[in-house]
């Protein structure tokens, strides 16, 4: 007969998202978790997370709506918080982004509190917290909190780590490197310098490594760690690109000057991305290993289409730049954020 009482009651938020859904994917292997899900109800979400119906609770509200989270709190051990809104929406809703990401975090942080005061809370934060460190790309936990000017997302993500820090829960929190996964293309790859070294984690991961943090709960908490896949995992941004355009059939990821920002943006190498793996031994893949599962994804036949229409692809890209439209129209204070100061003779080449 089943043992009841040594399963462990999981609550997992966010389970539809990219890193959310490796979570669960992780979780539902090991058969002594009770796993409730807390997602948003989407078509996606609802699609994502049928398969599960009948090994995982699913339930779907707004993590923003305290009466709805009080309920999915109820006597939990762990709760693994993912549900947030991300860019670029989180740019383009900064409002949405603080009611999803500091409020739904602070209901959490309430509800658990109230109804389950035992539980082990892991939150995913972000390396936006950090804000631009193209200077001085090497990052560590004890680094200053500074998300670049105008990125709200870093800002809530500040602010939900210092609310959990200030809970009575056991709490641990990962700040996620670049996670590279189902994203979009959206008007933000031109917010990253092309020389901004970056390291990576693959979703899979990623989700490993919240999974695993549940069996290590002594060993983390009351800590935050750097979360990334490690040195086979790091590479420059204008690399990653090229690589990124030449699976997609897009060819190289040939620009014009001032397509890309110059600073303002985030991301960097984690000095101290061993601690965590030393402790849940979560990195199994690379690099390698990311560029094959995108190969995968993209079907031949896709890439020809997308190699024949290239140029007009490109260009269309090329017209979400910010950065590139700032210059082009020379909105100052917008250049001022984009790009350095230009010495005289460098913008008469450019210009010419
Ligand atoms: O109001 C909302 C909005 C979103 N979501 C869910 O939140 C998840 C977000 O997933 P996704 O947009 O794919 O984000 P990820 O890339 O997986 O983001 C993960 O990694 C980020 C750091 O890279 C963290 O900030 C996020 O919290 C963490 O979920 C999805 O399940 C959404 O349905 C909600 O539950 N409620």
């Amino acid at each position: 007969m089943e043992n009841k009482i040594s399963r462990k009651k999981i609550l997992l938020t966010g389970a539809s998202g990219t890193v959310g859904f490796e979570t669960l994917q992780h979780l539902v292997q090991h058969t002594d978790y009770e796993i409730t899900v807390f997602d948003l109800k989407t078509q996606n979400s609802v699609q994502k997370l049928a398969p599960f119906r009948s090994r995982v609770e699913i339930i779907y509200g707004d993590i923003s709506n305290r009466e709805e989270v009080l309920k999915v709190a109820e006597n939990k051990d762990v709760a693994i918080h993912l549900a947030a809104i991300i860019p670029p929406l989180a740019d383009i809703d900064p409002e949405m982004a603080y009611s999803v990401n500091v409020r739904g975090t602070e209901n959490l942080i309430y509800a658990l509190e109230k109804n389950s005061p035992d539980c082990y809370l892991i939150f995913s934060s972000s390396i936006s917290v950090y804000g631009d460190r193209i200077k001085n790309p090497q990052i560590s936990i004890t680094d200053i909190l500074q998300p670049s000017p105008g990125d709200q997302y870093g800002e809530t993500k500040v602010l939900c780590e210092s609310l959990i820090a200030k809970s009575k829960l056991s709490w641990s929190i990962f700040r996620l490197a670049a996670i590279m996964g189902n994203h979009k293309i959206s008007k933000l790859m031109f917010h990253m310098p092309l020389d901004t070294p970056m390291e990576i984690c693959t979703p899979k991961d990623t989700g490993r490594a919240f999974t695993k943090a549940i069996e290590n709960q002594k060993k983390l908490e009351k800590q935050i760690f750097n979360l990334g896949g490690g040195k086979d995992c790091v590479i420059t941004y204008g690399s990653f690109l090229d690589k990124m355009f030449a699976e997609f059939g897009l060819g190289k990821a040939d620009f014009p000057q001032k397509a890309f920002a110059e600073k303002n943006f985030h991301c960097g190498i984690l000095k101290d991305g061993e601690d965590l793996n030393n402790i849940l031994g979560f990195r199994q893949q690379n690099l390698n290993d990311y560029f094959e599962m995108v190969r995968q994804k993209i079907h031949p036949l896709q890439k020809k289409i997308t190699f024949i229409f290239k140029s007009i692809i490109k260009k269309w890209l090329l017209s979400q730049s910010e950065p590139y439209q700032a210059f082009k129209k020379g909105n100052v204070k917008k250049m001022n954020h984009f790009f350095n100061p230009l010495e005289k003779e460098k913008l008469e080449t450019i210009l010419l």
